[in-house]
């Protein structure tokens, strides 16, 4: 059996067009240009393409982008007194302080100076509180993501079987959320799991989310499963270059599944198509 492949590519595509029809009619009723700042602290190279590419699409869909770049030894003060200026600036309705921060800065501290109502990444335990109790803050953008492409894929998705595997606070303990809001019966696996392969083989749906390239095999996944791969691994590739690879074995996994989405061009453009959904509706409610 071959799998069905997941086209976030295409499916973040639509997304923004259609984010871009509903800010020119948010801008013809009210005014308001959504707006995005981005901010950068340091030099990485994979970071610095990320927040390029948010910035292009941003603006394709008829919205402000507002890109910071610090220095890498910007102090927490700097941070700090630039977050308390997005915070009261108007044009301002989204911010995204890209992670991880340099040691010297304190992210949970960053993260909780961000105000909820411009958490375009959902980090702040205001959103985090709401997520977990059922209200309508904002959801963390990779996590939203992987759900809008698993209702796609298999509709309603409640009695599944969800495992996640990776309990980071940016996808797997939010991922796992929106699996149980979905009323999937979720397992949350991580290093200190027993016998992973085998958690993973009771899946409908496996979502990965461990940072290690291709880790997850093909025989750890129940046939006719839906595999999505949140993984995002840069490995070296013939002549001297590289190449991203996921958290799952694709060429192995393809041969099981039933449906998995690839990596490039699965969830990692969904989470921009989401951060421009969020700022969208930041701006919307901002309006009243
Ligand atoms: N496509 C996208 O838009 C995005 C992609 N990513 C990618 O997703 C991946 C995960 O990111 P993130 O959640 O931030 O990563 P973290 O490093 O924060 O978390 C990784 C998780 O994987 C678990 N883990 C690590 N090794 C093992 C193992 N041997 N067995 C089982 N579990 C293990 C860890 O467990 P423990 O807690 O026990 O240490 C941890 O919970 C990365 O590749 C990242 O680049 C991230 C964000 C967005
Ligand atoms: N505050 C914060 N919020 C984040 O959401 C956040 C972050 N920090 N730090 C880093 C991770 C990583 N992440 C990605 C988003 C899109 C792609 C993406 O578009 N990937 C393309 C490929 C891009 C390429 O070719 O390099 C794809 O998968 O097709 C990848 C990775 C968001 N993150």
């Amino acid at each position: 059996m071959t799998a069905k492949l997941i086209d976030g590519k295409a499916f973040a595509a639509e997304l923004r067009a259609w984010i871009g029809t509903e800010v020119a009619e948010l801008k013809a009723e009210s005014g308001v240009t959504p707006g995005l700042a981005v901010v950068l602290v340091g030099e990485d190279p994979a970071s610095a393409v990320y927040v390029k590419n948010k910035g292009i699409q941003t603006r394709e869909a008829g919205m402000a982008s507002f890109e910071h770049k610090l220095a890498p030894e910007t102090s927490e003060a700097d941070l700090l007194a630039l977050v308390a200026r997005l915070n009261a600036d108007p044009a301002v309705h989204g911010i995204l302080v890209q992670l991880p921060l340099p040691q010297q800065i304190d992210e949970q501290k960053v993260l909780a100076a961000i105000d909820p109502r411009k958490d375009v990444d959902g980090f702040h335990v205001v959103n985090v509180g709401l997520l977990a109790t059922g209200g309508a803050g904002l959801v963390p953008c990779t996590p939203l993501g992987c759900i809008m492409l698993l209702k796609d894929q298999l509709g309603d998705l409640s009695g599944l079987k969800a495992v996640v595997v990776g309990r980071s606070n940016i996808v797997g303990k939010p991922m796992a959320q929106l699996l149980l809001k979905e009323s999937c019966t979720v397992t949350i696996a991580h290093s200190r799991t027993r016998d992973l392969a085998a958690e993973c083989r009771s899946a409908d749906i496996l979502v990965a989310a461990v940072g290690r390239p291709e880790f997850i095999r093909g025989d750890w996944i129940k046939p006719g499963a839906t595999v999505i791969d949140v993984g995002i691994n840069r490995v070296p590739a013939d002549g001297g270059k590289t190449r991203l690879v996921g958290d799952v074995a694709f060429a192995e996994a393809v041969e099981v599944a039933g449906a998995i989405t690839p990596v490039p061009g699965g969830v990692g453009p969904m989470t921009i198509a989401c951060l421009l959904a969020n700022t969208l509706t930041a701006a919307r409610r901002s309006v009243g």
